[in-house]
This record gives C-alpha cells, structure tokens and sequence, in this order.
C-alpha cells in the first residue's frame, strides 16, 4: 500500500503509551523522578532511596529503604557458570561481555521465568544488584586479577568502586558515582527503555528485556556518547583546538558527540552536575585542562546552537570517569549499572497493561510482478 499517511520518521514526537515514572520537559529543560526534581534528587538522595522511588512510586520510609537496601545487597551473588561465560569472552568490548552474561543469566537464574509482578521485581532487583558485579568481573579476569568479592558493608556505588578497583574509594569519589547513577537511572521512552518494553510487549521475560536494552544502549548515539566525547577530548588535546575541530566537523556535517537529544530543546539539566563534577574533581587532581577543553567545544557550538542543540549528560560524565582512572570501555557499562531501575520499571509498566508494540512501515517497494524462475534469470 501506498498513499497519504502520514509517516512519524523515528517515532519523533509521537506519545505511544502513558508512563507515570519521569517527567521530560523538552522547552523548559525539565526532569523529574515521580514528580521529584532530579536537582533534589541529585542534591539530597542516594542511588538506591532513587530506585526505590522509580520502582514503587514513592519515596521510601527508613525501614523501607533498609529492606530494600538489603535486598540489593543480598542479590550480588552471581549464579555458577557466568564466570566462565564471561571467561569466555574476556577479550570482548564490555558492554558486549556484560550483554551476553546477562543473557546466560537468564538460562542460569533459576528464578527468570517468573514474569508475575513480584517475580519481575525479584528478578529487577537481583539484576540491579549483579550488574555492577559482572562489569567488575570482568575488567579484574581481562586484566588477569582474581575478581574483588562484594563487600556486603558497603552500598551500591561505594561497593561498585570498591569491586572495580580493589580498593575503598574517598567518600568524595563515591558520592560522584552515586549522583552519577542517580542521574541516569530513568529517561522516559528513551531508546533502550522502549526496546525493553517492545521485549515485554511480546511478554517474553525481564532477562530478555535487559539483554535488549543493553544491545540498544550500546550504540554511540544514545549511551556510547560519554565514551565518544572522551576520545574526542583527547583528539583535541588543548582548549586553542577546539574551534578548528567544531568547525571541520560541522563542515562535514557530522554530528559533535554529546551535544543533542531527541526531546530537549535547552540543556539537559543532569549535565549541570556533571559538569560541576569534572570542574572540581579536575582542579582538586592537578588535571584542569580536560574541563577547559570541553568549555571550549562549548563556546565554538554556540554559532551552530540551532533548534536548542546543546549538551547532554554525557557530555561531562566521560571526563569524571577519566579522571577517576576508569577505562573508556567501562563507561556504557556504567550508563547501564545506573538505568537498571528505570529499565525495570518500564517493563513492568508495560507487563501491567501490556499490548503488543507493532506499528506499520508504509510499503514504497516494487509494485506487483511475476515471479521468474531462476533459469530464467540470466547470468
Ligand atoms: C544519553 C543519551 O542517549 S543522550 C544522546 C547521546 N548521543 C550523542 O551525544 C550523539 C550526538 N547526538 C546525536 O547524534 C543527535 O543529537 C541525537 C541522535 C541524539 C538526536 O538526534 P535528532 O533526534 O535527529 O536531533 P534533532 O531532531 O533535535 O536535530 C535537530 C538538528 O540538530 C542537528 N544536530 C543534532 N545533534 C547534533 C550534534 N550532536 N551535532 C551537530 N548537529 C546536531 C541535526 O542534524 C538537526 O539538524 P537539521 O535540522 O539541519 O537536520
Ligand atoms: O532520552 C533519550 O532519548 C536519551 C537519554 O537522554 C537517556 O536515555 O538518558
């Protein structure tokens, strides 16, 4: 069929379902978390009182949160048999290691077929809780260390550092990682969130549905860019080049990594807590220069800001985990570990009042014709 319908390239602005979990304002600049700014949030809560929230609604009482917080840190153990998965593929991006071990994770888990309500927030919790285990598993066997146990003294962030580095992390770097994890834990019908939901929507399991958002997350137009922007920092190596490296890119017509976004027309407003992150952390290690450079790209955007195009939230987080000493690899991965909550919470939106997701393509192929038989061909 042909015709006049009207085709919403990309799904741009088009609402497909209701969602009472994030609030995007796209002109205003605008986030909240169940009606919460994600300045109080960042400001005054930690990673799991947020996940709580996103998953339940509301934020949660003292006893709550130690319930829930238990919970996560009783669900790091990883069931036999992953290690080897991951053993296997050691040589792999990260992101591609943790995506096929969360996979296995689905034949390992005894527990994920459970697609009831509770199951699928069992299972949300647990995989929130080995995310962080996996990722660090895996960068100690491809650097050919014994794995760092999970310190069940120790809470999200703190733990996932304290894995990745074998080492406790300053209460400084921890509290980074947490607003780090805060600020990417939800963003509405982003593209890996509703690449979940259309897994859900077939209502296959949340494992699956995972596995999906992770492949989706990967590409370097949605969480690949805090790793594009860091080699970018360094291609630029000093604030004096940024103009010319703006300029040729825009001469070619090529996007300027972390700058854009489907939905905001004004600054992303996590990336002002980024961006305070690097200038601090950056001046308190003696490493100032990678701040100004991403100052520079700024202003040399700035002729070019058409439509609202601005920076991102991961246009500043690259540059923290660089200054962290975290390998660029790691960054989606870490993009992952913190939209855990806000990928569990979609997908239970959708199993609660699920519906297929199938929209149409408008057919433009060749009109009908007879079929040729292939001797008939020719060469
Ligand atoms: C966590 C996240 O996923 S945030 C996004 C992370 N991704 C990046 O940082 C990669 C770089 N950015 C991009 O590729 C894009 O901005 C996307 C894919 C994120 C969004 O793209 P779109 O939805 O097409 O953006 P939008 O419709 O607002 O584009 C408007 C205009 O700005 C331009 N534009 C958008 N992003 C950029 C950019 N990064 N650099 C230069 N120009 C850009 C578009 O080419 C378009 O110009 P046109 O009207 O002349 O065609
Ligand atoms: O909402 C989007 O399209 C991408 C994004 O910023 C996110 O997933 O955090």
């Amino acid at each position: 069929m042909t015709g006049n319908v009207k085709i919403n390239r990309g799904l741009k602005g088009v609402y497909f379902e209701r969602s009472g979990v994030s609030d995007i304002d796209g002109a205003a600049g605008e986030l909240s978390y169940r009606g919460y700014s994600i300045h109080d949030l960042a400001t005054h809560s930690s990673f799991e009182e947020v996940a709580y929230l996103l998953i339940h609604g509301e934020l949660p009482t003292a006893a709550q949160l130690a319930d829930f917080d238990a919970a996560l840190r009783a669900g790091r153990d990883l069931p036999p048999g992953v290690l080897g998965v991951i053993e296997t593929c050691r040589d792999g991006h990260p992101m591609d290691v943790l995506r096929t071990a969360v996979s296995a994770l689905a034949a390992l888990d005894p527990a994920s077929a459970d697609n009831s309500e509770q199951g699928m927030i069992a299972t949300g919790l647990r995989l929130t809780a080995q995310l962080p285990v996996l990722v660090a598993h895996h960068h100690a066997i491809r650097e050919g260390r014994d794995p760092v146990a999970p310190d069940p003294e120790l809470g999200h962030a703190t733990n996932w550092l304290w894995m990745l580095k074998g080492q406790k992390p300053s209460a400084e770097a921890a509290r980074l990682a947490d607003v780090d994890f805060i600020l990417h834990a939800e963003h509405g019908s982003n593209a890996s969130s509703f690449a979940a939901r259309v897994t859900i929507g077939t209502e296959a399991g949340l494992h699956g549905a995972i596995t999906t958002a992770l492949a989706t997350l990967a590409g370097p137009a949605h969480g690949g860019a805090a790793e594009d922007v860091m080699k970018m920092v360094q291609d630029i190596g000093s604030p004096e080049n940024a103009a010319e490296y703006v300029r040729a890119k825009r001469a070619a017509r090529e996007a300027v990594t972390g700058f854009g976004h489907r939905v905001y027309r004004r600054e992303d407003p996590r990336a002002r807590h980024m961006r305070d992150g690097v200038r601090r952390l950056g001046e308190e290690m003696g490493a100032p220069q990678w701040y100004e450079i991403l100052q520079a790209v700024v202003e040399a955007m700035k002729p070019y800001a058409r439509h609202g195009l601005n920076v991102n939230v991961d246009f500043y987080s690259g540059v923290i985990y660089q200054l962290h000493g975290i390998p660029m690899d790691l960054y989606v991965p870490i993009f992952a570990i913190g939209r855990m909550p806000g990928w569990v919470i979609q997908c239970l939106e959708q199993a609660r009042r699920n519906i297929l997701i199938r929209p149409l393509t408008l057919y433009d192929g060749p009109p009908p014709r007879a079929y040729v038989p292939l001797q008939d061909r020719g060469t």
